[in-house]
């Protein structure tokens, strides 16, 4: 049997474990308070999708939205990891985007109920090539970006995020054991915005890595 390697850690079939509110101006735009722990949720491993098919609509929502986020692939596992060697934990790195369908997220929550609908869809995380832990040497100061059609619609740095990443791990692994190809998305900065059929998307983390992808419907 081959060894699996992680910088194709979206063929492992692990978890994908989202931050949300993680950007005060990104709570703020909606109307969001700001939380005092991290907010999470999840993906399933169905929810990768990679450069060259396509993001897809589902057919219940009219108001899907792009969130783009920095990923936090994990290389080696751990329960209850400290903050202080939380870092150890990270095999690297990958740009991310969080589609969100938005009416159906604003349904769920006015009706208390998860937001797995409105999250977890197929093609719902586009993800970029794997970026080596090297290649970012500060992942708390690195610039995203996103545009629509060549329109710039999010630009934001991670050290806006109200937690960071060495909480974030230690916080998620006091509950949810984590595991050598699980990604975490550590939240998106303001500029979220509806996209529709045939637009295309362009995203980046400054000086490191872009990628693009196109929105389709769904066809059944
Ligand atoms: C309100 C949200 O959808 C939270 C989220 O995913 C974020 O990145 O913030
Ligand atoms: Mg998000």
């Amino acid at each position: 049997m081959t060894a699996r390697n992680i910088s194709r850690f979206w063929e492992w079939g692990r978890k994908i474990i989202c931050v949300g509110r993680n950007y005060a101006d990104h709570a703020k735009e909606l109307k969001n308070a700001i939380p005092a722990e991290p907010v999470l949720f999840l993906k399933p491993p169905s929810a990768y999708v990679r450069e060259g098919s396509p993001i897809l609509v589902p057919l219940y929502t009219s108001n899907l939205h792009h969130e783009v986020e920095l990923g936090v692939v994990i290389g080696k596992g751990g329960t209850a990891i400290a903050q202080s060697s939380a870092m150890e934990h990270v095999a690297g790195y990958a740009l991310c985007l969080d589609m969100t369908a938005r009416d159906i997220q604003d349904e769920c929550k006015s009706k208390g109920l998860p937001w797995t609908m409105a999250k977890a869809f197929n093609t719902s995380c586009p993800v970029s090539e794997f970026i080596p832990k090297e290649h970012i040497p500060d992942p708390g100061n690195v610039k995203l970006w996103l545009k629509v059609n060549d329109q710039l619609r999010q630009s934001g740095c991670t050290s806006q995020m109200i937690f960071s990443i060495p909480y974030l791990i230690s916080y998620i692994s006091d509950f949810i054991s984590l595991e050598e190809g699980d990604l975490i998305l550590t939240g998106t900065p303001k500029g979220v915005s509806a996209v529709q059929e045939h637009d295309e998307l362009q995203a980046g983390i400054e000086d490191v890595i872009t990628m693009s992808f196109r929105v389709d419907r769904q066809d059944h």
